[in-house]
């Protein structure tokens, strides 16, 4: 009986290596069609379903007991990542094989990767900021996945990277199209979500490494 072909890799090796090859040389990658469009779109179908039957949580800046809702800062509507669904699981993976890559590139020592869903309603924006403080984070690397197929140019919602010396350079501005991929160093790397002008929906990410401080686990969230 022949063989059955190999199935696809999820990440294609050449995409992958120029995301590492990008974010050693400057800080930050965008990759566009990362991920197969069957995967983007059962994510997105996944996403529309949460926000219809009302099961997104308004998100809030900082975390653990410190966690603040901001509508002033960001206006996105959120749910983290369960394992539910197979394209859930498809993500997941690929995120997995990112970062195993990652660890043997840039000797981060990465161990966990944590997302959510994220659904910007028209006229939410994410004001700039950093994902990690100096010093004190454990989010190395930040993941956006962009799931809105023909994002139209005069749709706004952007994602804007600013140089970690000079925070009022723009380094990047990225449309919110779908498989558009983006990743940067959390603790260096300050940006912005522009105020959308369609609903925008996104899955965001963080590679972390776990901190203890004396008997204390970072929470997670
Ligand atoms: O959705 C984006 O483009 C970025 C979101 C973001 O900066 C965040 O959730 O921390
Ligand atoms: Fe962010």
């Amino acid at each position: 009986m022949p063989a059955a072909p190999a199935p696809a890799p999820l990440l294609d090796p050449v995409a992958l290596n120029l995301l590492i090859d990008e974010l050693v040389e400057h800080g930050y990658s965008v990759r566009p069609d990362f991920l197969p469009r069957q995967v983007i779109a059962q994510l997105n179908d996944e996403l529309t379903e949460l926000e219809t039957r009302q099961q997104l949580t308004a998100a809030g800046i900082g975390r653990g007991r410190e966690h603040d809702l901001r509508p002033d800062i960001r206006g996105d509507a959120i749910r983290w990542l369960d394992r539910n669904s197979r394209a859930q699981r498809a993500y997941l993976e690929a995120m997995n094989v990112l970062k195993d890559e990652l660890n043997r590139a840039l000797y981060l020592g990465l161990f966990e990767y944590e997302a959510h869903f994220a659904h910007y309603p028209v006229g939410s924006f994410y004001k700039k900021h950093l994902d990690s403080f100096r010093g004190r984070g454990n989010r190395l690397i930040s993941s956006v996945l962009y799931l809105n197929e023909d994002w139209p140019r005069d749709g706004g919602g952007e994602i804007v990277l600013y140089d970690p010396e000079d925070d009022s350079r723009e380094i990047a501005r990225v449309t919110p199209e779908a498989g558009t991929f983006v990743c940067f160093l959390s603790e260096q790397i300050p940006h912005e979500v522009l105020p959308t002008h369609q609903a925008r929906a996104s899955v965001t990410g963080w590679f972390r490494r776990n901190s203890s401080q004396g008997n204390l686990v970072d929470p997670a969230r």
